[in-house]
């Protein structure tokens, strides 16, 4: 068995994987015997380093800890980056997944987290390269910080429409911003299929059910899972 991490810039998960299962689970929640037959920790993380070193002082030391890093070339993939270390490392293994499991179709990869990211990838596996925008929660902070009227509120809509109120106005035009910019990805470079990932990609979906929108939830886990060394 091995333990997966990925650590974005909000926060981490973590996956056990089991000949090919993958089990979410919280770090804390793993019990000594689950430890005993963990092998190996692969970690992808975009955060800074004090985060992963936080992280691995909860993992007994002797389980090897290996931190994966983007490539130029790997799984049949090729990056776009002149400094392919650049990319960062969660879009890398989302490119990696999305060659696995959707071989020979070429695709836009958006991750949706702290920021969102859209990448393009050919059905011949090449990175085309991508945009990165902020958020949904950093495109209302962006706002909130810097005007003195603007404030927000726990809110979800179900439709993109002209808002009457501050709170509405600053979500929907969020979520426009997101929705805006996979639209406009598509509009400019088509695919055959869009793939969605990332904490708000359920919240993104219904904004775009009139394109071919996959939801792939563990895109980050299925790419580091292509990293495991037999023992
Ligand atoms: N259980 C959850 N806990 C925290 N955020 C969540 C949860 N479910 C969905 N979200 C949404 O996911 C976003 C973070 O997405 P995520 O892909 O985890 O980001 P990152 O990889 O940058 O840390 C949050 O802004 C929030 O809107
Ligand atoms: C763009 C990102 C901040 C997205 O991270 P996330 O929203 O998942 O926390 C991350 O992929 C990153 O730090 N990339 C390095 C720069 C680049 O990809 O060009
Ligand atoms: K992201």
């Amino acid at each position: 068995m091995e333990l997966l991490l990925d650590i974005g810039n909000s926060r981490s998960k973590a996956r056990l994987h089991d000949v090919g299962a993958l089990t979410e689970i919280q770090l804390e929640n793993i019990s000594a015997e689950q430890w005993s037959s963990i092998n190996a920790v692969y970690c992808a993380s975009v955060a800074a380093d004090d985060r992963v070193l936080a992280i691995r002082q909860q993992i007994p030391s002797a389980i090897p800890f290996i931190q994966i890093r983007s490539d130029a070339q790997a799984f049949g993939v090729t990056n776009s980056y002149q400094q392919p270390h650049l990319l960062g490392v969660d879009r890398w293994l989302a490119l990696v997944a999305a060659a696995e499991l959707y071989p020979n179709t070429d695709l836009l990869i958006a991750d949706a987290g702290t920021a969102l990211t859209i990448d393009w990838l050919s059905s011949t596996g090449t990175h085309q390269g991508g945009w990165i925008l902020a958020g949904q929660k950093l495109q209302q902070e962006a706002v909130l910080s810097k005007t003195a009227k603007v404030f927000s509120a726990e809110l979800e809509t179900e439709l993109l429409s002209p808002a009457t109120d501050t709170a509405t106005a600053l979500y929907q035009g969020a979520i426009a911003a997101l929705v805006g910019a996979i639209r406009q990805a598509w509009a400019i470079k088509p695919t055959q299929l869009i793939i969605l990932t990332g904490g708000d990609s359920l919240l993104l979906q219904k904004y775009l059910a009139d394109l071919p929108i996959q939801l792939e939830s563990q895109l980050i886990f299925q790419g580091l899972a292509r990293y495991i060394q037999p023992n």
